[in-house]
């Protein structure tokens, strides 16, 4: 049975859809924080359910012996090493809706509450201050809100502040014109929001490209008193910049959900004037939490019980329909990916797959994933499905994929062909109906071949008395042929022969083979 950890405060629901899935589970929702403990004891987990506490670090992730998937109850996975995770095959999902609604009012509360001073003058009112003229608010009608990132969260949040009447610009390179024009948001260009915005409410992950977006040189350019928003990732700020522009007035307030280091006890930014803190509450409410904690728990029980994959970050979506139809043809292409892999002596510059009949109806990603496993597996050594992508793209290798839904001889078929400095070759294979892949053609030469633990893999040319000299070579050298496939492509050619043989062969018994009279190429070949 699959076992859990879950290692951060995820509502208990999580834990009765484990179980209730068949997946055993451990509670621990403090471990996340405590690292050495982590580290200890994460190789005992198939998964990992986790919120923002928990980090998942190169470290933890080596450590993690049999982890499979990492499920994070909520949208941010920058606490997530993902391409540590990718490279050792485990999937990284994540709930990418279940809490936008309340991180958008979250984000829509912290604007009216910088508008009004709510906290401040809240705080003043119960030590007896009453200091009415002090707080002295803005109002949001028809002010400016400026969204930076107008995903999920910044199209809720343009939604609502539309509600109040107000005006909504955004950036975001990947904004269609279309969706803004949806939307009712006005998409400009990052300089000109900061010109224009009363209100900035940030909406983006942290990627490369967006830390440190709120810099010292972007605040110069927001209008003197704008107010700013966080409630996306503390990284997008530079916090000592803003503190510096709290302090001269060139912001009339910041209030910040999120930090550059959390848990945040100790933050520059406490000691600013008009700065509203909350410890990264956006998510924070009884229903996301239960949506979140709810499905990521079915998604990951899904995944570890009957391997559908949904919402991951590093890997093509598999439907839990789906995934039994899929696996043959799956386990097919991985084969066939290994058969070219293990005969391909010099570099690949690319692969050319082609999904022939239904095959070319079904999700073909996972397949190509597959595949591009097997080619890389003999060369590389450590490379799984996640990723196998990866590591094509890293060596520059093209991948090119071609779909025919029309039938040919076979129902269906895949055919992986490799392209080397020197040549093309091809390999084509099929799932019978006994769900049992098969190789139907090497090299342009048909044959129907079981792929089996051990094979022989011979080229020879095509002379009376070959397969007999070939025969009492192999009894001879104790191999024992358990079938034995042959083709050509004309009398007197080249042939192939393709014996699946029980129990592996020695180097020494392979340059026996090698060495007899006919043959051209002899390879021991593992599955
Ligand atoms: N405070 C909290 O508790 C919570 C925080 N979050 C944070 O909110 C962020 C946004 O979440 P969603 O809206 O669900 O994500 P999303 O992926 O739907 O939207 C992000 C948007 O940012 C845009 N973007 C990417 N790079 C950009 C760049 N360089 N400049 C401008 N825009 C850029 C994308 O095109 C996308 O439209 C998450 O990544 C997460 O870090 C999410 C949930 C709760
Ligand atoms: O979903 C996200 O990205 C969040 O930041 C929410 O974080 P949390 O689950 O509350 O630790």
């Amino acid at each position: 049975m699959p076992k859990v950890l879950v290692s951060d405060k995820l509502s208990e629901t999580a834990v009765q859809i484990f179980r209730d899935n068949g997946v055993d589970v451990d509670f621990l929702p403090d471990v996340g924080k405590d690292k050495e403990k982590l580290l200890e004891i994460i190789g005992q987990y198939d998964g990992l359910a986790i919120r923002s506490a928990t980090k998942v670090t190169e470290k933890v992730i080596a450590a993690a012996d049999n982890l499979k998937v990492v499920g994070r109850a909520g949208i941010g996975v920058d606490n997530v090493d993902i391409p540590q995770a990718t490279a050792k095959g485990i999937i990284v999902m994540n709930t990418p809706f279940g809490n936008s609604i309340t991180t958008a009012e979250h984000a829509i509360s912290l604007l009216l509450s910088l508008a009004r001073q709510i906290p401040a003058a809240d705080a003043s009112t119960r030590a007896g201050k009453w200091e009415k003229s002090k707080f002295m608010g803005v109002e949001v009608t028809a002010k400016t809100l400026g969204i930076i990132g107008c995903g999920n969260i910044g199209a809720i949040v343009a939604d609502r502040a539309q509600g109040l009447k107000m005006k909504v610009i955004a950036f975001d390179p990947f904004l269609t014109p279309e969706r803004a024009l949806d939307l009712g948001v006005e998409k400009v260009e990052l300089d000109e929001l900061l010109a224009r915005a009363d209100f900035i409410s940030l909406h983006t992950p942290l990627t490369d490209a967006t830390r440190g977006i709120i810099s010292a040189e972007n605040i110069a350019k927001m209008k003197t008193g704008a107010r700013l928003i966080n409630c996306a990732r503390g990284g997008l700020v530079d916090e000592v910049a803003l503190k510096e522009a709290l302090e001269s007035g060139k912001l009339a307030g910041a209030a910040m959900d999120v930090f550059e280091v959390e848990p945040a006890t100790d933050n520059p930014l406490f000691e600013a004037p008009n700065l509203i803190a909350t410890p990264h509450l956006g998510a924070s409410t009884n229903e996301a939490q239960e949506n979140v904690a709810l499905q990521v728990a079915e998604q990951m029980s899904a995944y570890l019980m009957h391997g559908a994959i949904s919402n991951a970050l590093n890997f093509p979506s598999i439907s839990a329909e789906e995934a039994p139809r899929l696996m043959p043809f799956v386990k097919l292409a991985e084969m066939l990916g290994s058969f070219a892999g293990q005969l391909t002596e010099s570099g690949i510059k690319g692969v050319r797959i082609e999904f022939e009949g239904h095959v070319a109806d079904l999700n073909t990603k996972p397949m190509v994933s597959a595949l591009l496993t097997g080619v890389l597996k003999p060369l590389l050594g450590d490379v799984n499905m996640v990723s196998a992508p990866v590591l094509a793209k890293d060596r520059g290798m093209h991948v090119e994929t071609v779909n025919r839904e029309q039938q040919g001889a076979y129902e269906n078929y895949i055919r992986l062909t490799v392209i080397t400095e020197r040549q093309e070759r091809s390999v084509a294979g099929t799932v019978f109906a006994d769900g049992k892949p098969r190789l139907i053609q090497v090299k342009g030469v048909n044959m129907e071949a079981e792929i089996t633990p051990a094979m022989l893999y011979i080229t020879n040319e095509d002379k009376p008395g070959f397969i007999g000299r070939l025969g009492t070579l192999l009894g001879n050298e104790g191999v024992n042929i358990a079938n034995f496939n042959l083709g050509r492509v004309e009398s007197g050619g080249d042939a192939i022969a393709l014996i699946n043989i029980d129990g592996e062969l020695s180097d020494k018994q392979l340059a026996t083979i090698a060495a007899l009279e006919g043959v051209k190429q002899a390879k021991s070949l593992k599955f």
